[in-house]
């Protein structure tokens, strides 16, 4: 039998490689649409969103290869999706550390993704000082041949941990990831700084909810005081509830 064309060679290949990529492009689709929903519904409803910004990226190709090459993983689709974990990737940044692990929790709760690794670095943080919750979970995609399952990675942090990361990250790629003594140690403090600064919004975060929480029942219980004839009643917290919703 006649080997094939290297120009059916080529068209086979640039099916698959956009087929594959496209099945990423998906299930960041999906993710990006769930967190989405997840802020707007916080918005409206509470009128406070744990989500400060999300950013989400599909790794290119080349990024792919490097990844493998320097994983020395054998060159295949059926590796490359056993390998590289992070080909779709969103990052979502919060105000409050408390927050991140209730957009955690509303993650994994959602039945049709499997959650396949869960990393803290903000319990357990690098030894660099790198702080951020990572999330592995599996989307499934629906093609027009059927069901496919993609990995997308989810990482949690704050502001101030992800103003550290991405000055890490440069620091890293700039120094060819052979950074000076200095500089590490400098990172590792700042790391410090920035995890001392969470740690103080977390607190004034629940002394102010605290104060929220506090005048919202004083609120109820003034609505809940009526008077009939010059006598004062107390309507039960439920029925109260009930003329609220219009019910
Ligand atoms: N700036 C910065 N980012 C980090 C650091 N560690 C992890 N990350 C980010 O988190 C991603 C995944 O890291 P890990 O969860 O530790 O996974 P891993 O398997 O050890 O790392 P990879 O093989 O690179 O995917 C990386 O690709 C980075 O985007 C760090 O020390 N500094
Ligand atoms: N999960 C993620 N969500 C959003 N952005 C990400 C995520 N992971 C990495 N990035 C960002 O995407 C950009 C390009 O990343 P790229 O895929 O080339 O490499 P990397 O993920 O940083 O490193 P590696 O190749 O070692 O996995 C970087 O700015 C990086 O910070």
């Amino acid at each position: 039998m006649n080997a094939p064309h290297p120009i059916d060679q080529f068209k086979k290949f640039k099916y698959e490689i956009t087929r594959f990529m496209m099945i990423y492009k998906f299930a960041l689709d999906q993710m990006e649409t769930k967190i989405e929903v997840l802020k707007e519904e916080f918005q409206s409803l509470h009128d406070y969103s744990p989500i400060e910004h999300t950013k989400s990226r599909l790794k290119s190709p080349e990024s792919i290869m490097n990844k493998m090459f320097r994983k020395n993983h054998e060159l295949t689709f059926e590796s490359i999706k056993q390998n590289i974990k992070d080909i779709a990737g969103v990052r979502i940044t919060c105000s409050f550390i408390s927050d991140i692990y209730r957009i955690k929790d509303m993650l994994c709760n959602q039945s049709d993704l499997r959650v396949l690794e869960v990393k803290d670095y903000i319990e357990n943080p690098k030894p660099n000082g790198y702080q951020s919750l990572h999330l592995l979970v599996e989307v499934p995609v629906y093609m027009s041949n059927g069901e496919e399952r993609a990995c997308v990675e989810i990482q949690i942090r704050t502001i101030a941990m992800d103003f550290w990361a991405s000055l890490e990250h440069k620091i890293f790629y700039k120094y060819n990831k052979d950074v000076p003594e200095h500089l590490t140690r400098e990172l590792k403090s700042a790391a410090d700084s920035a995890n001392a600064l969470d740690q103080q919004m977390e607190r004034l975060h629940r002394e102010i909810q605290e104060i929220k929480d506090a005048d919202n029942e004083r609120d109820e219980e003034e609505l809940r005081r009526i008077i009939i004839n010059n006598q004062q009643f107390t309507l039960p917290s439920n029925l109260l509830k009930l003329l609220g919703s219009g019910e």
